[in-house]
């Protein structure tokens, strides 16, 4: 029995609770059910996005949540993955996640222990694997080739390719094993396939995911498990604000709608 105060539930899951949510003295935290899609098309889904913390696995969630799917909502940022749950309802959100209520975790997708152990915590928190994986963890380390540094290439590869090897390996063992059907959604980006300046370490592990996932389709569909990857073009969200204004405006400038595109509207309209 995890302890009082601790942040987790009897089952040892990390708990959501409100931004500066004081647990010792507060108790649960007051569920905020989003408002429920009238069709609820996931409802029996368990959903493991990675990257839930911000911006895309963020809105991800809560559009998954939206369909009546249950999140396990994983972040490197444990606080940033509770936030989102917060903000799908978290604790006695069963009322709109039929499969259970949403449910955060911490880990760094590009390393092998801990994704095993995601895995093996969302199987004893559902006692099912996910039947729908997305993993959105990435980040950049944005420079030009002749200045680039190889931990700035290796981090960028570590979280992006090997991070996304990783989920996408433990997850198909999970459903394999267990017999379930599934669909793996890797997010690459549109760098993977033109390139962009500042960014061959970004631009090569998306390649990478494009190849990767084009690979494990191949050889899971005989198991009922989809794979498939979507590639984003410039998306507002903290990962672009780092992006220098002067080539905000230049690709703003190739836009045909003139702006870029937002979390909520970018993947699903
Ligand atoms: C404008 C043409 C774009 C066509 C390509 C279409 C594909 C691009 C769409 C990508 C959408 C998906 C994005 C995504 O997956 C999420 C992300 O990766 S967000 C981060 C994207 N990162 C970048 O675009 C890199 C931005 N550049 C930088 O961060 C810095 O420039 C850099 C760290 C590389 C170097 O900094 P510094 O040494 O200070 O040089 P400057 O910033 O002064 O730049 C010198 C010079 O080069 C121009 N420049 C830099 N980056 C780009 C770029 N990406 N595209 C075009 N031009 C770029 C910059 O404007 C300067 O030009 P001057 O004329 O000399 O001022
Ligand atoms: N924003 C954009 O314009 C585009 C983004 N993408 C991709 O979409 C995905 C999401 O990006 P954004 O939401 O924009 O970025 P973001 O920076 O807002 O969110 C990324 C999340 O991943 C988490 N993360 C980073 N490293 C991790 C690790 N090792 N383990 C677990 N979690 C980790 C961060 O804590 C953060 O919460 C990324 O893979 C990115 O490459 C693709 C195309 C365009």
């Amino acid at each position: 029995m995890a302890p009082r105060g601790s942040g987790l539930d009897w089952r040892g899951c990390a708990l959501a609770t409100p931004p500066g949510w004081d647990w010792p003295s507060a108790g649960c935290p007051p569920a905020r059910p989003l408002d429920m899609a009238s069709q609820l098309r996931l409802r029996s889904a368990l959903a493991l996005v990675t990257g839930a913390g911000s911006g895309i696995g963020r809105a991800v969630s809560v559009r998954l949540a939206k369909e009546g799917a249950t999140v396990a909502a994983c972040d490197l940022d444990r606080a940033a993955a509770c936030e989102t749950v917060w903000l799908l309802g978290g604790q006695g959100s069963e009322k709109v996640a039929p499969g259970g209520a949403h449910t955060a975790f911490q880990a760094d997708v590009s390393e092998a222990g801990a994704v095993r152990r995601l895995l093996e915590q969302v199987q004893a928190c559902f006692s099912r694997p996910p039947s729908v994986v997305v993993s959105c963890a990435g980040l950049t380390r944005d420079e030009f080739l002749l200045r680039m540094s190889e931990d700035d290439w290796d981090r960028v590869i570590a979280v992006n390719l090997k991070g996304i090897f990783l989920v996408t390996q433990a997850a198909a063992q999970a459903l394999v094993s267990s017999g379930c059907r599934g669909s793996i959604i890797n997010i690459s980006s549109i760098v993977g396939k033109v390139g962009n300046v500042g960014q061959t370490n970004y631009a090569a592990s998306k390649a990478g995911v494009i190849g990767l996932t084009q690979t494990a389709a191949r050889e899971l569909g005989r198991h009922g498990i989809r794979c498939n990857s979507v590639l984003p073009g410039f998306i507002t969200t903290p990962m672009t604000q780092k992006v220098p204004q002067k080539v905000l405006d230049k690709v703003i400038g190739m836009i045909p709608m003139g702006h870029l595109g937002d979390p909520e509207g970018g993947l699903f309209m």
